[in-house]
């Protein structure tokens, strides 16, 4: 790698990417990520993050602005090249299942890539992610936790070099959630997690992207400096105030729900 070279220090670069479905989702987005970096994106719902990460995927392409991936521009053409490179878990594992058992959604991608040791693979995987008595079983069949275990093994055995997750442990309970979160913090690979889940956020990531109702990007900066800024955790919807009740009396504060 030469010093100093952008393309490679960074390996993802949106310059003022705008999307738009009807309405405009993603506004003016500009974002740098270098390799091996992990970010977590909050936002309140519909702010545009899952939007964001497709784009990332190079599944939607933007309207107006650049996307470069290790420096070279992202276009219809060359989204194919990406799928090896990029992995994404969408927020709903059943949108991504799709063969009759689990050993075989996991092949899937090995086969397209043309592995020739897919078998080794399969079964190094799942005794990694603790998910080897399931090689026979439906996918479908699988608690929602699972089967975001089993998507998110079913990425990794192929090794590409960027991971994005939509928001990952929704369906994930506090033991699965807590193995999670280990293994992020080992995982060597760059990583941009969209997630409501601050306390998932804080413990995995150190740099927080933070979208508006607007689209926008509001906040980019580093993890603690957000968990002490009020106004952008309250504009983003990160933190509400509710009533609640402590022994015999109810009053109100901002929750962070950790
Ligand atoms: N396929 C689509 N067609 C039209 N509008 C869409 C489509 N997908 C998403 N949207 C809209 O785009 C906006 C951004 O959606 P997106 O799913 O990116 O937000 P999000 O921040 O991931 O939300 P959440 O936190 O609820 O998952 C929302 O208003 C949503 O209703």
């Amino acid at each position: 790698m030469k010093n100093g070279d952008w393309r490679m220090e960074n390996i993802i670069k949106l310059e003022s990417i705008d999307f738009y479905y009807d309405e405009k989702v993603l506004d003016d987005i500009n974002l740098k990520i270098k390799k091996n970096e992990k970010i977590s994106v909050l936002g309140s719902n519909g702010s545009g993050k899952s939007t964001l990460l497709r784009v990332l995927a190079g599944l939607y392409f933007a309207k107006k602005g650049n996307y470069f991936f290790e420096g070279v521009k992202v276009n219809k053409k060359i989204a194919k090249k990406l799928r090896k490179k990029i992995g994404i878990l969408f927020q709903n594992p059943d949108s991504m299942i799709f063969n009759p058992t689990v050993y075989d959604e996991i092949a899937f991608s090995l086969k397209e890539f043309g592995f020739d040791d897919i078998d080794d693979r399969v079964i190094e995987i799942a005794k990694k992610f603790h998910i080897e008595k399931y090689l026979s079983k439906s996918p479908i069949n699988l608690s929602g936790g699972e089967k975001q275990k089993v998507m998110l093994a079913a990425i990794l055995v192929y090794e590409p070099e960027v991971l994005l997750l939509d928001e990952p442990t929704t369906a994930m309970d506090p033991k699965t959630t807590g193995w999670f979160i280990d293994f992020l913090l080992e995982l060597d690979k760059t990583v941009v997690l969209a997630t409501h889940d601050l306390s998932v956020a804080y413990e995995t990531t150190d740099r927080a992207v933070v979208m508006s109702e607007g689209h926008k990007i509001i906040y980019d900066g580093d993890m603690d400096d957000l968990m002490k800024n009020l106004d952008i955790l309250l504009e983003a919807n990160l933190i509400h105030k509710h009533k609640h009740r402590h022994k015999n009396f109810i009053h109100s504060h901002y929750h962070l729900h950790f």
